[in-house]
């Protein structure tokens, strides 16, 4: 097989990771089930900052994992600061984890609690000279993770799901611009932080998570459209793009902080 082709099916899916990243065993792995009665509030934390400019917005891409929405990154026009992290990070792209049905499909859980979808908003640390470096570093990522759940149709959301037609397969990927993903948050900011890792190999243990409590709505016709992408590339028999979530890994010790009382 192609080096470290990994996947989330029976085969080569979580539970196997761990033979080509020895990591996904490690101290600080996410996601993790969050328990709101046994998170400490910290009044120390500071209020999250999210500055996003909508023409950072590049272009949407089905990397055969999910699908993601990248930034241009080479300034500091769409910005994450506060909350739990010192300096700037800067917005890179975001992405999202689902299920083949509504029961399922977070990534981080709610006292055993999952949601059908899970948005990922990836941030690097200016402190690093990119992405790349930042990746590597312990404080190098800070990730804003936002529950869906199923209620009225989100049209913010929609703009995003309009594109999903164009990148259909595994490699495909077309122009998205003008985009503010601010407009995917809820009202509220408060949020539960952890020191965690990638949920995906190479799972670097690099992730400040910042997981808002509140969830935002989509519809279930939405929710079908995140199904209609597929795995596979053009060509190969095609997968639906299901179920792409890792499951909930040990605490190994971890305190998670609450920014709300
Ligand atoms: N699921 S995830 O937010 O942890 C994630 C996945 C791929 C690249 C990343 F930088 C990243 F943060
Ligand atoms: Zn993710």
């Amino acid at each position: 097989i192609m080096s470290h082709a990994w996947d989330y099916g029976s085969n080569d899916g979580p539970e196997k990771w761990a033979e080509s990243f020895p990591i996904a065993n490690g101290p600080r792995q996410s996601p993790i089930d969050i328990v709101p009665t046994q998170a400490q509030n910290d009044p120390s934390l500071k209020q999250l900052k999210l500055k996003y400019d909508p023409a950072t917005a590049k272009g949407i891409l089905n990397n055969g994992h999910s699908f993601q929405v990248d930034f241009t990154d080479d300034d500091n026009s769409s910005t994450l600061a506060g909350g739990p992290v010192t300096g700037i990070y800067r917005l890179r792209q975001f992405h999202f984890h689902w299920g083949s049905s509504d029961d399922k499909g977070s990534e981080h859980t709610i006292a055993g609690t999952k949601f059908p979808c899970e948005l990922h908003l990836v941030h690097w640390n200016t402190k690093y000279p990119n992405f790349g470096e930042a990746a590597s570093k312990p404080d190098g990522l800070a990730v804003v993770g936002v529950f869906l759940k199923i209620g009225s149709a989100n049209p913010r959301l929609q703009q995003v799901l309009d594109a999903v037609d164009d990148i259909r397969s595994k490699g495909r990927q077309t122009t998205f611009t003008n985009f503010d993903p601010k407009t995917l948050l809820p009202a509220s900011l408060d949020f539960w932080t952890y020191e965690g890792s990638l949920t995906t190999p190479p799972l670097l243990e690099s992730v400040t998570w910042i997981v808002l409590k509140d969830p935002v709505s989509l519809s279930p016709a939405q929710m079908v459209k995140f199904r209609s992408l597929l795995f596979t590339s053009e060509g190969e028999a095609p997968s639906c793009m299901v179920d792409n979530f890792r499951p909930p890994q040990p605490l190994k010790g971890r305190k998670v902080r609450a920014s709300f009382k």
